[in-house]
């Protein structure tokens, strides 16, 4: 018996059940016989013969179906009878990304509860969560703002309490919009959360510890061991999210690029002196 490819001029092949039974060869690129065309059922063959019928190969040899099927009389499957066994490249590798993130978070998710495996590290990880909640950080800000006595101090704090409150509505809204779901082995056990704080992306700790990182380290004064450290407390801020089980790896990597975006916005929208007296003046 001449071999598939022989006989079927270099165009895909596969064997499939003749109606004597017998397995015949023959090239997918053509229009099946008659007899082997059947309705969508569990039979594979007839799943693999749409396969090769899908649209994209249908319209790249659409002129060849026509006249073979006009020459067979084969019935043409319709389009939502074919099986797209054809993804995008895209689509893979999205959903490979997602179970790689979902695997990967679920390993990272080390003291998601008391009696996980590093279970005894909770404490510190939830006193980090706190140190990058929203509101800790509204209210020290507002404080430096009132006992601020010099308008450089009293700009900085007022531009970054601007920030804080342009990444809160930024945040709200893409986790409104994205509505991810928290990771199945989260225990919310948050304080001070509000209703879009369910979803998961992205993790408002991240993207506030990347705009505030950015922030200080751009309008404070500090030494080279103070600058490292608070670009550890932000790395740490992230890791805790995941080690929490509150976020999956993604939407801290968001967060964190959005976070840094934020910054250049504030640095657009800054509040200058002349505006911030224009401002007292109209509050006053
Ligand atoms: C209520 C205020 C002022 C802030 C909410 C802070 C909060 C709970 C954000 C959620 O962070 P993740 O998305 O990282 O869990």
């Amino acid at each position: 018996m001449p071999s598939p490819k022989a006989r079927n001029n270099g165009g895909r092949s596969g064997s499939v059940p003749g109606n004597n039974g017998r397995y015949e060869f023959m090239s997918l690129n053509r229009s099946p016989p008659p007899h082997l065309l059947q309705r969508q059922g569990s039979d594979p063959t007839s799943a693999r013969l749409r396969a090769s019928e899908s649209p994209t190969r249908r319209r790249g040899s659409g002129s060849s179906n026509a006249s073979s099927s006009s020459a067979t009389g084969a019935q043409q499957l319709p389009e939502e009878d074919c099986m797209r066994l054809n993804p995008s490249f895209v689509g893979i590798a999205l959903s490979s990304l997602l179970a790689i993130d979902l695997w990967l978070s679920k390993r990272l998710g080390v003291c998601a509860c008391e009696d996980s495996s590093w279970g005894s590290i909770r404490p510190l990880m939830k006193l980090i969560e706190i140190s990058g909640h929203g509101i800790p950080w509204l209210a020290g800000v507002l404080y430096c703002l009132y006992k601020s006595d010099s308008a450089a101090g009293q700009e900085v704090m007022l531009n970054l309490l601007m920030a804080l409150i342009v990444d809160l509505v930024l945040v709200a809204v893409v986790k409104a919009v994205v509505r991810r779901r928290r990771p199945s082995h989260n225990r919310m056990d948050m304080f001070a959360t509000f209703s879009v704080d369910r979803y998961s992306f992205p993790s408002g700790h991240a993207t506030r510890a990347a705009l505030c990182a950015r922030f200080l380290l751009a309008h404070l004064v500090l030494a080279a061991p103070l600058r490292v450290l608070v670009l550890l407390w932000a790395a740490l801020v992230g890791l805790s999210r995941v080690l929490l089980g509150r976020h999956n790896v993604t939407d801290v990597a968001f967060g964190f690029g959005m976070g840094y975006c934020q910054y250049n916005l504030v640095e657009m929208l800054w509040v200058s002196p002349v505006g911030l007296q224009l401002m007292m003046g109209q509050l006053g």
